[in-house]
């Protein structure tokens, strides 16, 4: 069984742009406290070994909290950290193979860039889809083509799992995504790299309540 999860207000960790590692978890933690349902740890540049170090930290951090903690890309790094879960590219290795190395208690997010793929998520495999980008966005400066509110809107109908999307968001932003369909809104820099991210967590957290409350209303 894999924990239940909420994407409503997923941060997406950069340590680079946090600051450093004390300043990751320090960030982690305000967010968190500002209304983050979940928390990855994404640092391409890190080692296992240091990816697993600073997850533990965060894990540790974020223990008296309803958020979960997942690994970006780091398989090894996601179990050996005992992390709610595992957020892989479709570069990065088959769906098959990491379902089959972090077993059935992880969560598992795919990220998807186009309508082919969104439709072809394995729901048995996969828990979320990562739609992005949303909009360019200087913070991943090898993504593929934005996809604008309509293109997240059309991936996510086709998407048979939930999906967070991703790219170039801030908290004015967050209506449209609600009504694009999504479940929830990622950020990276609306997050790491603002001088006070616990009062950014909560004005993001204050627009995703105002999407969703309209997109109660439209249904
Ligand atoms: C929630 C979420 N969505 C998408 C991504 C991007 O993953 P990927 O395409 O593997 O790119 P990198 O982040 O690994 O550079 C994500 N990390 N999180
Ligand atoms: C990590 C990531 N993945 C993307 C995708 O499109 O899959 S865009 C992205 C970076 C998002 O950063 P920011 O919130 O600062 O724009
Ligand atoms: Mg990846």
């Amino acid at each position: 069984m894999r924990p239940s999860f909420d994407l409503s207000f997923y941060l997406v960790l950069d340590p680079a742009l946090c600051g450093g590692y004390e300043a990751t978890v320090r960030t982690a933690l305000a967010a968190v406290a500002g209304g983050a349902t979940m928390v990855q740890l994404r640092d391409k540049e890190a080692s296992t070994s240091r990816m697993v170090e600073t997850a533990q930290r965060l894990k540790a951090a974020l223990a008296g909290s309803a958020a979960l903690l997942i690994i970006n890309d780091d398989v090894e790094a996601a179990i050996a950290a005992k992390a709610d879960g595992l957020h892989i590219g479709q570069q990065d290795m088959p769906v098959a193979e990491a379902r089959r190395r972090i077993g059935e208690r992880m969560i598992l997010g795919l990220s998807v860039e186009t309508a082919e793929r969104a439709a072809a998520i394995d729901p048995v495999r996969v828990d979320y889809a990562g739609i992005g980008p949303v909009f360019a966005t200087p913070t991943k400066p090898d993504h593929q083509p934005p996809l604008g509110l309509d293109g997240l809107a059309r991936l996510a109908a086709l998407s048979p799992v939930p999906s967070v999307a991703i790219g170039g968001l801030k908290a004015i932003h967050a209506p449209a995504v609600f009504a694009a369909g999504a479940q929830g809104i990622a950020v990276v820099s609306a997050i790491c790299s603002t001088p006070d991210p616990g009062a950014a967590a909560e004005i993001i957290t204050q627009a995703i309540q105002r999407g969703k409350n309209l997109a109660s209303q439209r249904s």
